[in-house]
């Protein structure tokens, strides 16, 4: 097994990620922007990742362990690696956050000769215990903030009790919030509702936004063209920089850099882009709940039978649930296969970002995950919303009313979808007037999106000047926080380059 061992080199950067594909990718491909600029990364996350990812045939065991050029090493949560995590989230995040932090100090210890060998490290917003161990080895510790910079806005004004939330007693209060639109409840991440039944995390929350002091850096997996309203209005606070879309590569027309930085945890059936080629340009409709949500049978039913009469081609990801329920939650509806045969392709785990790219795909029905939702800008392509908990409802608002390229499926009453709504939502990203405008903006946000990255973009700027605080002298003589953006001078210059 490739270790991690600095053999006494200079410039490491740890990377720590929660266990989750929306958490690691973006954080290995950080770690790639950093690899380009000279510095030595790794990239610590739970065992449960490793298993995952083994288990997915697509990634041979060597490449289990080094992805284009970061070395992946593991830690325990003190979980066996069969225990149903998702359905016992509360006791998973306690595990995590109980034996986490020393497990991730024995594994400093043993990768690296020096801990003073390591610039930095950097964590990712559910396991913000990893600044503790970062102080106990006097390492500076930075964050990735792996969603929207509206989330971060939101929750650091929640839990800092800087602005009115809903609470049990108003649960239909109006959010208003500096740099974002007006929020109802239906637009709020989940966790900030006073129903929120998982209780493990307003608490990690509550305690990361009330001591962001321990983070040096508060990196965004955004760019400021995009959020730029809310990221000013961070600047007083706790600023945060962007430097992402952190996607792959080939999304960004950085043909210099094939290789991405990312690993698989199921197995993508390539079969569907065969199929894809097939069809005709701008005619499929791509569905994918990404790779948490398991949707009730309800809810699959309304969108199977949406999928069969809007009578366009689809390709729908049906992720088997890893603990199948009696009550057929994520499960097809029985004869659909059959009956839609000639219609469309149904498959467990999609190659997403390149189906996504493809001339043949027409707009992407989503749970916003906020990954999902950045290969689509990036790809320029309209999105129909169908949120379901945390980030998503708020990335849904963004979706139709920041960054109008798409639309929103109203819930009914009963908090289900109608088969008729997801139909008319297909029909007006499709065709007429209204289609034709997402289209537009979409394919504007995309081409701003590639400007950022670029060299002397502003996200690319933002590593550039991540890279040279952490690499410069300062740390033995300068222990203050290096929050804030570029200048607002710099700032300007890469403004100018808005297309
Ligand atoms: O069939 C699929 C579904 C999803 N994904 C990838 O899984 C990630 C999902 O992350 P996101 O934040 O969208 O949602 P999550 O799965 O974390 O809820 C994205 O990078 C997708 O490209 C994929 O490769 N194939
Ligand atoms: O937030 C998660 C994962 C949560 C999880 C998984 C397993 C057990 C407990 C919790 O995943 C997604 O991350 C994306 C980036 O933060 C986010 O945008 C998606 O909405 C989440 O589904």
């Amino acid at each position: 097994m490739a270790q991690a061992e600095d053999k006494g080199e200079e410039n490491h950067v740890l990377l720590v990620a929660f266990s989750a594909q929306g958490h690691i990718n973006p954080m290995l491909r950080l770690g790639k922007r950093l690899t380009a600029k000279g510095v030595h990364v790794a990239l610590a996350t739970t065992e449960i990742a490793r298993h995952r990812i083994l288990k997915s045939s697509s990634t041979d065991a060597k490449a289990a362990y080094l992805v284009a050029g970061i070395k992946l090493l593991f830690f325990s949560d003190g979980l066996s690696l069969d225990y149903d995590r998702k359905t016992n989230l509360d006791l998973y995040m306690d595990s995590l956050g109980k034996h986490g932090p020393s497990n991730l100090s024995a594994l400093i210890k043993e990768h690296y000769t020096s801990p003073k060998k390591l610039l930095c490290l950097v964590t990712n917003p559910f396991v913000p215990w990893v600044s503790d161990v970062a102080a106990e080895y006097n390492i500076p510790c930075a964050m990735l903030w792996i969603q929207p910079c509206a989330l971060y806005a939101i929750y650091y004004r929640c839990f800092n009790k800087l602005s009115a939330f809903p609470t049990l007693t108003d649960p239909d209060m109006v959010v208003e919030l500096p740099g974002l639109p007006s929020m109802e409840k239906e637009d709020l991440p989940s966790f900030v509702l006073p129903n929120n039944p998982f209780g493990s995390f307003p608490k990690l929350f509550s305690e990361l936004f009330r001591g962001m002091e321990k983070f040096k850096w508060v990196l965004g997996n955004s760019f400021y063209e995009l959020e730029k309203h809310v990221i000013d209005s961070m600047c007083e606070l706790y600023p945060i920089r962007p430097i992402g879309p952190l996607v792959p590569p080939t999304l960004l027309g950085l043909d210099q850099e094939l290789e991405d930085a990312s690993v698989d945890m199921w197995k993508s059936d390539e079969t569907c882009i065969e199929w894809l080629t097939q069809q005709p340009p701008c005619s499929v409709v791509y569905v994918s709940f990404g790779s948490i949500v398991v949707l009730p049978a309800k809810q699959m039913e309304a969108i199977a039978t949406a999928l069969k009469n809007a009578k366009r081609p689809f390709l729908w990801v049906v992720k088997p649930p890893e603990f199948p329920t009696p009550d057929g939650a994520g499960q097809l509806p029985l004869g659909f296969l059959e009956e839609t045969k000639d219609q469309g392709q149904v498959v467990r785990w999609s190659p997403q970002t390149r189906v996504l790219s493809h001339p043949a795909v027409a707009c992407f029905i989503t749970h916003c995950g906020w990954n999902s939702m950045l290969e689509t800008i990036c790809s320029g392509i309209p999105l129909i919303a169908y949120p379901q908990w945390t980030d998503q409802p708020t990335n849904a608002k963004l979706i139709v009313d920041v960054f109008k390229i798409g639309v929103r499926i109203k819930k009914e009453v009963d908090g289900n979808m109608s088969s008729e709504v997801i139909e008319k939502c297909i029909e007006e990203v499709m065709v007429g007037p209204m289609a034709e405008q997402l289209r537009k903006t979409a394919m504007a946000l995309k081409a701003k999106a590639r400007i950022a990255v670029q060299a002397g973009g502003s996200s690319d700027e933002n590593i550039r000047l991540f890279v040279e605080e952490i690499t410069s002298d300062s740390r033995e003589k300068d222990d203050s926080p290096k929050v804030g953006n570029l200048s607002h001078e710099g700032q300007d210059k890469v403004r100018d380059k808005d297309v």
